[in-house]
């Protein structure tokens, strides 16, 4: 697993360096240094152009400068000031030495002359703005920019593509889209999620110093990202003595007249996913249309409302089907009513491994009055429960219906004001977006996000499927809940990418990504396994 920091605690780790005797001028030459290892490394570069801005971050590209023109690189560093204006101490000395070993300085060059210089250019090294952007890009480097997302030249950022906030993972209308970034200490937050996908290119970690590694874990990273060789010990262990039973039983109690599809993929995602024994409950009136659909899984009626939404009255149906089954998943395409809202609470005061989604989730936040974190009893439990909201459903349940979280960090402190308030190991939230973090009490960990096909109406139901059916094969049960959680959003992603490959990226239909969730956990099995010896979706 690699450690993702926040952008104040990448500040602590650079002060407890330099308390270990690593000066931060030593740093910046380390940074520099490294930028221009990467950047030779990709091959045929003559011709370099390093655009810095006045921080640290353009301390950095002055420095890489100087290292590529020792390596005999035709390197040109555009500037907005000469290097004796440099206000900054540090940068302007890197800035100075760079001149004096002969690197040339083009300072504030006209939009032609600047493009001119990057239709000549192998590789373009980013260093204009770094961890201490915020705002709207202003001039010139938001020139810059447009000049060098136009150019052919790859982009090699340094630290952080120039108009990303590393923290946050927005980017300004002007933001450098690197082919490679490379960053400095440990990875971020914003590198990983919204638009710093789009933007980031592959990210190569620097760490700069040797006690890096321990001095990044001190600072209490904010998330892990996992590898592949992490799922090891979630992924069901392969065993020919079971029966369709002992495979992993699930129920999935869901949908409603207005979406019966919802509990459908659900029960069938479970099923894809390696269940044994499926079966979904749903309101009468659609149980018919359910069964046509779902020839292998058994569908059990349930007493419903005027509007065909599950009501009180099946409550015991229900809680004898739950005791009956491995796991059980409730919510899908459910809508919230009184009828639903006493469902979930019952459900959860079963002591079954339980996955709330979707609707689900919008119950028990009408059960806590939004303020999950308030009411702990309702989730302490002792069998597992997964709760996997998206961020408007996540906003729901801490109080923030109006302003969600809007960012993968926000995203995981509310995820975190649950747990935490909740305290045991019994609990994992999902909290799903363009890139997901699965948050336990102990850690929150990111899994590689799946492509943005799976930006599409049913994606969220196949994966709480896909979640309840690892529930009930045993994945995570006295182990590692979150890593199971982290699991299944892997394979979840992976799916997706086999999807796109085969339908095209924009086709995918949530129904096509059940299909591939088999070879997809297979392939994902195998990397674990094996991980030099299976190509990548
Ligand atoms: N942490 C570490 O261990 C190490 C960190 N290192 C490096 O230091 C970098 C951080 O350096 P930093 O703090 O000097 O900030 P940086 O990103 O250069 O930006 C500040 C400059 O940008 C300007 N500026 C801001 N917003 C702007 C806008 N919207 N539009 C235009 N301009 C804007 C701002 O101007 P001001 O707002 O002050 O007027 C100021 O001039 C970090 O990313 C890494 O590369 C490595 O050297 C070694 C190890
Ligand atoms: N841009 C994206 N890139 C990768 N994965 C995405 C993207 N957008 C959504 N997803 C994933 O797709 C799923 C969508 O879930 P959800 O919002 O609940 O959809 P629905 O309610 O339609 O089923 C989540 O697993 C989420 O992580
Ligand atoms: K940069």
């Amino acid at each position: 697993m690699q450690p993702v920091l926040n952008i104040e605690d990448v500040k602590c780790v650079e002060v407890a360096l330099t308390r270990e005797g690593v000066s931060v001028s030593e740093l910046m030459h380390r940074a520099g240094y490294a930028a221009a290892q990467e950047t030779i490394a990709l091959g045929d570069v003559e011709n370099v152009v390093v655009l810095v801005g006045l921080g640290n971050n353009g301390g950095d590209g002055w420095v890489a400068a100087e290292a590529l023109f020792a390596r005999g690189v035709n390197v040109k560093v555009v500037t907005p000031l000469e290097p004796d204006q440099i206000s900054g101490d540090l940068a302007r000395q890197v800035a100075q030495s760079a001149v004096k070993a002969g690197v040339s300085p083009l300072v504030g060059p006209s939009r032609d002359e600047l493009e001119d210089l990057l239709s000549t250019a192998d590789a373009v090294l980013d260093c204009m703005l770094g961890t201490g952007f915020h705002g709207e890009v202003r001039a010139p480097f938001d020139i810059w920019i447009e000049c060098v997302n136009a150019s052919g030249a790859r982009a090699i950022s340094v630290d952080v593509p120039s108009g990303l906030s590393a923290q946050t993972g927005r980017a300004a209308q002007a933001c450098v889209v690197a082919d490679m970034t490379v960053t400095m200490l440990s990875l971020k937050p914003g590198l990983l999620a919204d638009d710093g996908r789009d933007v980031c290119g592959s990210i190569v970690v620097a760490p700069l110093a040797e006690q890096t590694e321990h001095l990044v874990v001190e600072a209490d990273p904010v998330a892990w990202r996992t590898d592949l060789s992490d799922y090891l010990d979630v992924i069901p262990a392969p065993t020919q003595a079971v029966d369709k039973f002992t495979r992993g039983s699930v129920l999935v109690v869901g949908g409603s007249r207005r979406f019966p599809g919802a509990a459908i993929m659900a029960a069938r995602a479970a099923a894809r996913m390696g269940a044994g024994y499926v079966t979904l409950a749903t309101p009468a009136s659609v149980a018919a249309i359910a069964q046509a659909h779902l020839l292998e899984i058994p569908v059990v009626p349930l007493p419903e409302d005027a509007d065909g939404v599950l009501s009180a009255d099946g409550k015991d149906v229900v809680l004898k089907l739950a005791r009956g089954v491995s796991a059980v998943l409730v919510g899908s395409g459910m809508r919230i009513s009184g009828g639903t809202v006493a469902l979930v609470s019952a459900l959860i005061e079963q002591d079954v491994p339980l996955v709330v989604d979707a609707d689900g989730l919008n119950c028990l936040a009408r059960l806590t009055d939004g303020a999950l974190p308030d009411f702990p009893e309702v989730t302490r439990r002792n069998a597992p429960l997964v709760l996997t909201p998206h961020r408007r459903e996540l906003g729901r349940l801490v109080g923030q219906a109006k302003t969600p979280p809007d960012s993968l960090v926000d995203a995981l402190e509310d995820a975190r004001k649950i747990v935490w308030s909740d305290g045991g190991s019994n609990l994992a939230i999902v909290a799903k977006g363009s890139a997901t973090g699965c948050v336990g009490v102990d850690q929150a960990l990111l899994p590689k996000p799946g492509p943005c096909a799976l930006a599409t109406a049913g994606s969220g139901d196949v994966l709480a499927g896909m979640m309840v059916s690892a529930l009930a094969q045993g994945s995570g049960q006295g182990g590692d809940l979150t890593l199971m959680a982290a699991y299944v959003c892997e394979v979840h992603g992976y799916a997706g990418s086999l999807a796109a490959e085969r339908l095209g990226s924009r086709a995918v239909m949530a129904t096509d990504v059940i299909d591939v969730i088999g070879l997809a956990a297979d392939a994902v099995g195998e990397h674990v396994m094996f991980p030099e010896g299976v190509e990548e979706a």
